[in-house]
């Protein structure tokens, strides 16, 4: 569950403006178009099969901007970023379309999906129903689910809906209570989150301290705080089947080489899809 109504996080303060601007999208466009529109879409592409491998999987991310560095790239053309991910060998790439703190937004999502074959995953805030058939509709075969931000209800209905539209799900932990409510919901995908979203605090040690309790045969992503290639060699020995990778891709000069170089890093330990 959130944080009480008394104490408002980071995580609180993200989702009140992503419901605000849920509502004006709303406005604009029903339900029903939007889940129109996502039936329409070509079929989401399978993802577990380019994450897994005997080398890390790189999610390459598009990010302008971030609440716990302000401004770090003004990407004015995603496509060509995303493409040039995709050139340096990224698994899958991230566009983040939340507008307010990181300057994403669905044009970016449209353009990224435009430009690439891989994989792409819609990261946001998704808390409403609307958002899932709107990221498919958008071009999406990734969906994040925060535990921190959903209950228990929220987290298994978005689960079940991500699935019915054919998108596999991201589903992202920060620390031991959160992994429990997330296996409850038997996911594919299990990303453990550095960064601590309600305070900012990025503890790299968690993904460590977290991988005992990730089922064989789960696709275990290392979020946040990676500056490198020593950062995902560590994480690949601690079992990391892929790495999701922002700040560092989009403030280098050759973002290419970057992600090729991280996509280099043999993953032995998660390499049959176990541990
Ligand atoms: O990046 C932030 O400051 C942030 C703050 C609050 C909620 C989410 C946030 N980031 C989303 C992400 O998960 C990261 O963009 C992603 O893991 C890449 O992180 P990094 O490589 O450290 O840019």
């Amino acid at each position: 569950m959130p944080e009480s109504a008394t104490s408002a996080t980071v995580l609180d303060a993200l989702i009140e403006g992503v419901r605000a601007d849920l509502a004006e999208r709303m406005a604009r466009a029903s339900l029903a178009e939007v889940a129109a529109a996502a039936r329409d879409a070509a079929p989401a592409r399978p993802v577990l099969e380019r994450l897994r491998g005997p080398r890390l999987g790189v999610i390459a991310e598009v990010k302008r901007s971030s609440p716990s560095k302000g401004a770090l790239a003004p990407i004015a053309d995603p496509a060509a970023l995303a493409a040039t991910y995709a050139d340096g060998g990224a698994a899958a790439i991230s566009v983040l379309t939340e507008q307010r703190r990181f300057g994403g937004s669905l044009a970016d999502l449209d353009a990224v999906r435009a430009a690439v074959d891989i994989p792409v995953l819609r990261k946001d805030f998704m808390i409403d129903e609307y958002q899932f058939h709107e990221a498919r509709a958008h071009g999406a075969d990734l969906v994040l689910l925060i535990v921190a931000a959903l209950t228990d209800g929220e987290l298994r209905r978005f689960h079940d809906l991500a699935g019915e539209l054919g998108m596999t799900a991201l589903v992202e932990v920060h620390d031991e209570a959160e992994i429990e409510r997330a296996l409850a919901v038997d996911p594919q995908v299990l990303g453990v989150n550095a960064r601590n979203l309600k305070t900012l605090d990025v503890d790299p040690d968690a993904f460590a301290r977290l991988v005992p309790a990730l089922p064989d045969g789960v696709v275990a992503v290392a979020e946040s705080g990676i500056g490198g290639l020593s950062d995902a060699q560590r994480y690949a020995a601690e079992g990391a089947t892929a790495v999701l990778v922002g700040e560092a891709l989009v403030t280098t000069g050759d973002p290419a080489s970057a992600v090729a170089e991280l996509a280099g890093v043999p993953a032995p330990g998660r390499a049959g899809g176990t541990r």
